[in-house]
């Protein structure tokens, strides 16, 4: 086959593709607003969605109404069809009327067809897929500007459902109210309509069925939404402990020989049991109670047409139209009912969703936040206090300048708030008192995402994404080559094993995907890559929480040099309990108790016998390393 019958080939079967694509288009997936916070009621969520897809949802009004319409002028035919059939001659009732005939068979085909399709457009290809997308979107882009703190309160996977569910729930409860609810209302309204011209007795009969279905929809709909909360809320929890099972499964593996897991996973599973089954139970009363009005509203029906009929005031035709009305109001009444339900379910999930996605973030850039530069590194804290919330406690009155180029390492005991001082730096929590300067400017009034690239962090857990190492390493800097992306892992003493590894996809060297949170490689190895995303960076202040903890002593010499050259002209700030490690640098902070009780080089501090050098005395048992001692 020629090249150009290939292409005439690909634009043929690109033709449905594009039509499709038109209609799915839309509704932007990506669409986005200006508003900071999405609205935390559910309704207003709700209408705040639907105010951004107007015409689709109009669309489907539209379609929901003529679906009823259609569906109610079948049955009304039916009649039609039997008393014609009745009153004409078989031999000639083609011959006479085709017309009618050939009107119920468009009616039948094209009419009710159409509609169906259209209604089957809007809401498949044009809602569920742009809509829901576009939710989950907005949400997203919300979230994500929550800080860490948030995180760390909620668990991940519970915090990614909402934004799934969310999406879903916003969706399928404008479509249940305009497509299902809209389509059994038009349908209710012509059935009476139509039973009132047959006689007003049977159209009363139906109108009183409507109001006590509405009564009994009234008398439940609170106790359902309740239930349907606290089923939302009990799945959460339960979702959050498998999550956390699974999450922590070597922990689990570990530790948990008397199967306390079951027992922590089962409570759980009771908790949404007892909730299912309020909200079971509350459907089943529906269902029985919606049941027996039926059974007399279709009984008060039939009986009211056969008597008309044997007083000859309506035709055979007008009871197979009234008995087929009827029983369709029975069927579309259950049908409701698991619409309602679902409405619930959705408004529930909704609410619960909103708790978490529509929060305004504790950390925000304040309005005409400035964006710094690339920083000189002169960081200073003054006075600061941070509890975390509490009363009191942790840091307290904390003051630290550190000059631009200056090697500081923070030491201290277990707890004493060296990684607090490195978040509080890196505003990944907000001061409660005091302030810290970057260049002499409040952190407060930068953009986070300015002052954040001021800063390369390396970790004692590394942080990577289930990407490829390329990306990971690339994370440092969006848009590297590929020859300074290996150069950073060369850099990083990574390259040699990187180019060894392959994944379970078959995926090898710089393409191989690390697992979540990088778990299929070795934590020297995830060290590494941390260290060439770090170096490829490049930014002006280095912190570097126990960067080198997970490497064996041969590794963290390779990489010394390369580390030594990359800390050249730039403010580092250190935290690490192997006290080798830092011992060489220009300053020794000593914390305890989130105060700074000794400052000074290794040298001074060993001298004066005080935190430092008890510390150090421990770890080095009485002997100071080569490398230290030639000092
Ligand atoms: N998210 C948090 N919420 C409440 N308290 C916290 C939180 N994180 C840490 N703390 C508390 O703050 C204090 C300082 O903790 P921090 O992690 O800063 O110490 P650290 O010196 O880095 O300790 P380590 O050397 O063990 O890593 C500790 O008492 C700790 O319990």
């Amino acid at each position: 086959m020629t090249a150009s019958t290939d292409r005439h080939r690909a634009s043929q079967d690109d033709k449905p593709d594009r039509f499709w694509r038109r209609i799915e288009g839309v509704i932007d997936p990506f669409h986005d607003t200006e508003q900071e916070v999405l609205p935390k009621d559910a309704w207003r969520f709700i209408l705040y969605f639907a105010r951004q897809a107007k015409g689709p949802f109009v669309l489907l009004l539209i379609t929901g109404g003529l679906v009823g319409a259609v569906d109610a002028g079948l049955y009304w035919s039916i009649g039609w069809l039997v008393d014609l059939l009745d009153r004409a001659e078989p031999a000639t009732l083609f011959a006479e009327h085709w017309p009618e005939l050939v009107g119920l068979l468009v009616l039948v085909f094209v009419i009710r067809a159409s509609v169906m399709v259209g209604a089957a457009v809007v809401e498949q290809q044009i809602i569920v897929p742009g809509f829901f997308a576009m939710v989950r979107w907005q949400a997203f882009r919300r979230v994500i500007e929550q800080p860490y703190e948030f995180y760390q309160n909620d668990f991940a996977g519970r915090i990614a459902t909402k934004i799934m569910q969310g999406g879903e729930a916003v969706g399928d409860f404008i479509v249940s109210v305009l497509q299902s609810i809209w389509s059994f209302l038009t349908f209710v309204i012509l059935a009476t309509s139509l039973l009132i011209a047959l006689d007003p007795l049977m159209g009363l009969v139906v109108a009183l069925w409507f109001a006590g279905y509405l009564m009994i929809i009234r008398y439940l709909l609170p106790r359902l939404r309740r239930a349907g909360r606290a089923t939302a809320d009990q799945r959460s929890i339960f979702n959050g402990r498998l999550v956390d099972a699974f999450t922590n499964i070597v922990a689990v593996k570990l530790f948990d020989s008397g199967r306390r897991e079951h027992a922590f996973v089962r409570d759980g599973l009771e908790g949404f049991f007892n909730a299912v089954v309020r909200l079971t139970r509350a459907i089943t009363t529906v269902r029985a109670a919606v049941n027996f009005l039926n059974g007399a509203m279709m009984a008060s029906v039939g009986t009211i047409a056969v008597w008309n009929w044997t007083q000859g005031t309506i035709s055979t035709g007008a009871i197979a139209a009234a008995l087929g009305l009827v029983f369709r109001l029975n069927n579309m009444s259950g049908w409701m009912m698991f619409n309602i339900n679902g409405l619930i379910r959705s408004y529930a999930t909704i609410q619960d969703a909103t708790g978490t996605i529509s929060v305004l973030p504790a950390i925000r850039d304040a309005d005409g936040a400035a964006t710094m530069a690339r920083a000189k590194g002169d960081i200073r804290f003054e006075n600061v206090t941070f509890h975390y919330g509490k009363g009191a406690g942790v840091i307290e009155g904390f003051d630290l300048h550190v000059r631009p180029g200056e090697r500081m390492a923070l030491v201290g005991p277990s707890g004493a708030g060296k990684t607090t001082i490195v978040n509080l730096m890196l505003r990944l929590f907000d001061v409660e008192g005091g302030r810290i300067l970057l260049d002499g400017q409040d952190i407060r009034t930068l953009t986070q995402g300015s002052l954040r690239a001021q800063f390369g962090v390396v970790s004692q857990e590394p942080m990577l994404m289930h990407r490829s190492i390329r990306d990971n390493i690339a994370y440092g800097r969006p848009g590297a080559s590929e020859a300074e992306i290996v150069e950073a892992a060369r850099r990083a003493a990574a390259h040699d094993f990187i180019v060894e590894v392959a994944d379970q996809k078959g995926r090898k060297g710089y393409d191989a995907h690390v697992g979540e949170r990088g778990v299929k490689l070795s934590g020297g190895q995830r060290q590494r890559i941390a260290i060439a995303r770090m170096m490829l960076k490049d930014a002006p202040i280095l912190i570097l929480d126990e960067a080198t903890s997970a490497l064996d002593s041969e590794v963290e010499a390779a990489i010394q040099d390369n580390l030594e050259r990359m800390m050249e002209g730039k403010t580092v700030i250190a935290v690490a309990h192997r006290l080798s490690t830092i011992a060489a640098l220009d300053r020794l902070v000593v914390l305890d108790e989130g105060r700074i009780v000794e400052d000074g080089s290794h040298a001074e501090l060993v001298a004066k016998r005080g935190l430092y050098a008890q510390l150090w005395k421990r770890q080095s048992g009485g002997f100071l390393p080569g490398r230290i001692a030639a000092e």
